[in-house]
């Protein structure tokens, strides 16, 4: 139970191996759905159709015999609408709310007659009884038709994906870590469109977020909302320094590894290390939105860097990477080429600023390097 008269009815995922294709999810999802209950009955959103069994039946347990009157779509991502089919089927009466956008892409996914669809713009109130629903648009957080619904009487939002993290409601982790995951690396290319969304959103009285996915969110709402401005805006999370590697024959790692031990032992507050061929890519470009500071090690590869590197780089550039600053290393037997290609796809970013000079290892990791490394790791804490 929500609210007296928000009841959730969503339903966990966790046996989806990637969510949206890409991003292992090891402790499940929720495709949260949440249920008013009033003088009108409305559904806010669906679930993916991989639980719409479970979902409809969540459902029909707290109608408790009665029939939805309304379905709001706060966007029509298959994770939440492609229950909609059968949502319908069930409860022919119900009617979509939506905005005119929803209404353009439904009809991508389902045939469905929307003569008595209800489409709602900007400001615009749809009353239940008590409670009364308005809606504000959100476009592109992260989809074009994203709006949330703001209900009066229980001052909840109904935040569509915002606020939302990974891992079904059960999972016991750290609400910011799988949070920030799911937000840079679904929604991390739309920050001035959410920074727009919280402006909206300072202008009501919020006491519960209802995101579509992770728990519902009651208390200290200040922090969740400070995480969204941070990252919504670029700013830096954590005062410390985050290493990427890339190292085909383990002599880059060691100079990763080295630099990330001289940062420790000259007091950074704190040092995260990926290797970029074995650890999770949602989690590294995580990290370096998190950080402030990002140091990225390579191997030279056929006149470019090793791929790993560069696809990671590939990663950042589309999630609008931006407000860095950027230690490189590099490391090449015949024509050190790593140092030049990260600049060049760093350079197609905003506002990276490169720390200079750029270390070069030739093979091993000799005593000059170690001595770089001294420099590069005094220059980092600056
Ligand atoms: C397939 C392949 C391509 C390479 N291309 C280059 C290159 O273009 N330029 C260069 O200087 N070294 C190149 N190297 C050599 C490595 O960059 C070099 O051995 C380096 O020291 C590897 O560092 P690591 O031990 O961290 O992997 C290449 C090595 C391999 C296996």
């Amino acid at each position: 139970m929500v609210t007296q008269d928000i009841r959730y009815i969503g339903v966990d995922d966790k046996t989806l191996d990637l969510f949206e294709g890409q991003y292992a999810i090891p402790n499940g999802v929720a495709y949260n759905s949440y249920l008013i209950l009033d003088e009108k009955v409305a559904v806010m959103d669906t679930v993916d159709k991989r639980r719409t069994a479970e979902y409809l039946d969540n459902l029909e347990r707290e109608l408790a015999g009665r029939s939805p009157d309304y379905l709001v779509i706060t966007h029509v991502e298959p994770d939440h609408a492609s229950s909609i089919r059968a949502l319908v089927d069930k409860y022919p009466g119900i009617r979509l709310v939506g905005n005119a956008k929803t209404f353009q892409m439904l009809p991508q996914y389902f045939d469905l007659d929307l003569s008595g669809a209800v489409t709602v713009k900007e400001g615009d109130l749809l009353s239940l009884g008590r409670h009364e629903l308005s809606f504000l648009m959100a476009p592109m957080v992260h989809w074009p038709e994203v709006m949330v619904a703001y209900d009066s009487c229980d001052k909840v939002l109904f935040s569509a994906d915002a606020f939302g993290k990974f891992g079904a409601l059960d999972a016991e982790e750290d609400w910011a870590c799988e949070a920030r995951r799911y937000y840079f690396n679904i929604v991390g290319k739309y920050g001035p469109q959410v920074q727009a969304l919280l402006k909206k959103a300072a202008a009501l009285d919020i006491r519960v977020i209802c995101p579509l996915h992770g728990p519902v969110l009651k208390e200290d709402l200040g922090y969740y909302l400070g995480k969204y401005d941070v990252w919504s805006s670029y700013g830096v999370e954590q005062e410390g320094v985050f290493i990427a590697y890339a190292s085909l024959h383990g002599n880059t790692a060691g100079a990763a590894a080295r630099l990330a031990e001289l940062l420790r032992d000259k007091g950074c507050p704190s040092v995260a290390v990926a290797d970029l061929a074995r650890d999770d890519m949602s989690e590294a470009l995580e990290d370096a939105f998190k950080y402030g500071k990002v140091v990225l090690a390579a191997s030279s590869y056929n006149a470019g860097v090793m791929p790993f590197m560069e696809d990671f780089l590939h990663h950042l550039k589309a999630k609008n990477y931006q407000k860095r600053t950027v230690a490189l290393i590099e490391n090449g037997s015949w024509a050190p080429s790593a140092a030049r290609t990260m600049r060049e796809i760093l350079s197609q970013m905003k506002e990276i600023e490169i720390v200079e000079p750029v270390v070069t290892i030739r093979g091993a990791v000799k005593q000059g390097d170690l001595e770089a490394l001294e420099t590069l790791a005094a220059a980092l804490l600056g």
